[in-house]
């Protein structure tokens, strides 16, 4: 007989780990590890590569033992469970290419419901609905009748995943589910199993190395570093330069919390140009130009606030900035100038100035008087240089 599953509630985790310790021998890879994961909710696994996520997940599957600790799926203990009725409750889809011969992608989907099957495995009626509904949402269902051995990588993906879906699991564990995947792919990806997390409740955790993704798609986030969880929140705690920096060992300033993305690190060195920008006109098409050909520049006067503001404090050698929503003051102009003259050169990234920027026509105006060579545009500066 089947044992029933416990009803899910979403104030009860459908998964916890109990001081869990996790290794491939005696040795712990990653210790005391507490976590939890509520119906509906999405938990990304961050960390730098080989700190442990993939066996952390490994462990929670049941692939591994844990070396200490306890885990508990649906309020019951996980090792204490039947195998056939922990299919019923957890997925679990691994990176790798699973060996098939002569099967069709639907065939690998169809697997998903075994756990629904008699001992034949002959899908009824409705396990046929729930392959269809999974591989039309996963974009799956034209590929139904090619091989699968023949299926590209981010196709193949696509069709575990909708295989693990068809499980109907309450938890699902996924490990890098958007690697093989193109940027829509990956998009669509996050965004369809949102959908099944919120719509049927199912606790998801995942290891994604695209921190911008897991910042937009997961609820929580678990960090996991040096062998331990070394923090967990959600995004717009995780999400900021200095933890970033922390957890992948980066300059603080690469990890930009508004953008959710890393940039490449500043050239070193004095600063050779200032360019005056502003309203994004220097992310635009300046300061990447310009880092992207390891030219040192200085900024000025941004507002912090102002999308340039933001992607210089990471790309400039040195910013200066006005306090926001505020008018350029006679400090911050005369520290631009300063940064001028120390350059040589300047950009201008603008046409016209506004309001609360004005004054930055007065920085054109005194490198010319200086009789420094003034550039519209960083490609103008760097073709002067001949590089
Ligand atoms: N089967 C194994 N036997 C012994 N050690 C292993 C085994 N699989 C992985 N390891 C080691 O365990 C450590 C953690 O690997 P794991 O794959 O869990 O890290 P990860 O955080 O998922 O890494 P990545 O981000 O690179 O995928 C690594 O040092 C790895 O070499």
């Amino acid at each position: 007989m089947t044992e029933p599953i416990r009803p899910a509630a979403a104030n009860r985790p459908a998964l916890a780990l109990h001081d869990v310790s996790v290794g491939h021998t005696e040795r712990p890879l990653v210790e005391h590890v507490e976590l939890a994961v509520f119906p509906g909710q999405v938990t990304a696994l961050i960390g730098p590569n080989g700190s442990g996520k993939t066996t952390l997940l490994k462990t929670i599957a049941g692939q591994l033992r844990p070396l200490s600790g306890s885990i508990e799926l649906c309020g019951e203990d996980f090792q204490a469970m039947q195998v056939s009725k922990t299919a019923r409750i957890m997925s679990a889809l691994f990176t790798g290419r699973p060996r098939t011969e002569l099967l069709t992608t639907k065939d690998i989907v169809d697997a998903g419901r075994y756990p629904y099957t008699g001992r034949l495995g002959t899908l009824s009626d409705d396990d046929e609905q729930v392959v269809r509904e999974v591989m039309e949402a996963t974009g799956t269902w034209g590929l139904r009748d090619r091989d699968f051995a023949h299926m590209s990588d981010g196709q193949r993906q696509r069709a575990l995943i909708a295989r693990a879906l068809c499980q109907q699991p309450r938890v699902l564990l996924l490990d890098e589910p958007t690697s093989y995947l193109d940027i829509r792919a990956q998009i669509d990806m996050l965004q369809l199993l949102r959908r099944y997390a919120r719509e049927r409740g199912i606790a998801v955790l995942a290891s994604l190395h695209e921190i911008e993704l897991a910042q937009k798609a997961a609820d929580r986030i678990v960090c996991i570093r040096d062998g331990r969880v070394l923090r967990q929140g959600e995004p717009s705690e995780i999400f900021t330069g200095p933890v970033i920096a922390d957890l992948y060992d980066l300059d603080r300033s690469s990890f930009i919390d508004a953008f959710g993305s890393v940039e490449l690190p500043r050239p070193e060195g004095r600063p050779l140009v200032f360019v005056v920008a502003g309203g994004g006109s220097g992310a635009a098409g300046c300061f990447r130009e310009l880092q992207q050909a390891g030219v040192p520049f200085s900024a000025g006067v941004l507002h912090g606030n102002d999308v340039d503001g933001l992607l210089a404090a990471s790309l400039a050698a040195t910013v200066i900035c006005e306090r926001d929503f505020e008018p350029i003051s006679d400090g911050a102009i005369e520290r631009a100038k300063q940064e001028i003259r120390d350059c040589g050169a300047l950009i201008c990234c603008l046409e016209r100035f506004g309001h609360m920027n004005a004054r930055n026509g007065e920085l054109v105006a005194y490198a010319h008087e200086l009789g420094q060579p003034v550039f519209p545009s960083a490609k103008a500066y760097l073709d002067s240089l001949d590089l």
